[in-house]
């Protein structure tokens, strides 16, 4: 088996569970929170500080290293561990998400989806057989098949017709898959509609994957329907698979997601918001950048330990960042990462000492939104 998980806590009054996901490429702690590196890059982190602040696993793309430098030139590298000089866990999306976000011009039928390079304008196309060639020739531990992400909101029928195509094209990836080195990861789409999302999870998971990720999630709907999704849908997956629910990394839908169930998470917001200036803290986001904090010498979290927080004050960081230096969004980025690793401990640790509700009560008692 090329990804298996272990369940080692169950918490006893939510879905919330602490577990281990064995991969080629080493053992990593549930609930995990992967960093985002779109271009076989975490921006502006070097593979050992990621090792040093703890990431385990972390997320690549089909869609951009298909189009440049090209899934061959990756493989004549030794594959994305080689060429990005990472030794621990990758998980590449299958572009299907990127091409209805990025791609234009494009066109979906049942083979497939042809667009436009968002690069060069050059007509692309890229069918689960494809995606699949490319995710193996990247050689990521955990792949994602072919899917179309439902967009929201979405007419019954058209989501009816697109999950029933992303199924027929799990199985057809199923059969394109050919290394036993990897795990191949089903994608539970459906929409905002319950029996659509049974649906999915029944077919999909007649075709037995080692691992099923929730899609069609944080796609714009309001939380509270992203968590009556998750409510339905996660009970119904089977246990002792690992479940990824795609997209979501702020601390409260961290949280929910934990609570209903979900082991792994990625997302680019405490990436894509470091190089904006915008810290992560345990009572909500704060923008440094702003005047405010131009003569405050304290670090950016108080009660955070994190390489940043330990050496720079506020005003430095705004410093940095107003002159766009580069220093500034890599030492924000740092403690974003940092943050968020550490929180997901912080709950491992709180579904292990079976404690997970305090903790969940507690982090909303100080948390002001974002
Ligand atoms: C934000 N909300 C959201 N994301 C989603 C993603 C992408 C997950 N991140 C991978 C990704 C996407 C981009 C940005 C980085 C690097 C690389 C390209 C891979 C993360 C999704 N991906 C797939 N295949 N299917 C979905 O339904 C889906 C739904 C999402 N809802
Ligand atoms: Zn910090």
């Amino acid at each position: 088996m090329a990804v298996s998980f272990e369940l080692i806590k169950q918490c006893s009054k939510t879905g919330a569970r602490a577990g281990k996901l064995y991969t080629p490429h080493g053992v990593f702690e549930t609930p995990i929170f992967m960093p985002v590196g779109t271009q076989a890059t975490v921006k502006a982190m070097t593979p050992d500080e990621l090792k040093a602040m703890g990431a385990g696993i972390i997320l690549s793309n089909t869609y951009h290293l298909f189009l440049r430098p090209g899934h061959e030139l990756v493989a004549e590298a030794g594959g994305l561990h080689g060429f990005m000089h990472w030794d621990r866990g990758i998980l590449t999306d299958s572009g299907g998400f990127q091409v209805f976000s990025l791609g234009s011009l494009r066109k979906i039928s049942e083979e497939g989806v042809a667009f436009r390079s968002h690069i060069d304008g050059s007509k692309q196309f890229l069918s689960p057989e494809k995606a699949t060639e490319v995710q193996m020739a990247l050689g990521a531990d955990i792949i994602m098949a072919f899917d179309e992400c439902v967009p929201y909101p979405a007419e019954y029928d058209y989501a009816r017709q697109s999950t029933e195509r992303t199924t027929r094209w799990a199985e057809r990836c199923k059969r394109a898959h050919a290394r036993k080195d990897q795990a191949l990861f089903g994608i539970i789409q459906g929409g905002m509609y319950k029996e659509l999302r049974t649906a999915s999870v029944r077919d999909l998971v007649s075709l037995d994957f080692p691992g099923y990720a929730i899609g069609g999630l944080s796609v714009g709907e309001p939380k509270p329907l992203m968590y009556e999704m998750l409510e339905h849908t996660v009970p119904q997956l089977p246990a002792r698979k690992p479940r990824y629910l795609m997209g979501v990394g702020t601390p409260d839908c961290l949280v929910e997601g934990v609570m209903y169930g979900i082991d792994m998470f990625d997302c680019v917001f405490p990436t894509r918001v470091a190089r904006n200036g915008t810290a992560m803290t345990a009572s909500g986001r704060l923008v440094v950048k702003n005047a405010e904090f131009a003569r405050d010498f304290r670090p950016l979290d108080m009660d955070c330990d994190c390489y940043t927080c330990r050496n720079f004050s506020r005003a430095y960081i705004r410093h940095l960042l107003k002159s766009e230096e580069i220093l500034g969004l890599r030492l924000t980025t740092i403690h974003n990462l940092h943050f968020l690793l550490r929180f997901m401990g912080k709950m491992r640790q709180a579904i292990m000492e079976d404690r997970f509700p305090a903790f969940r009560q507690e982090f909303w008692d100080k948390y002001q939104g974002h």
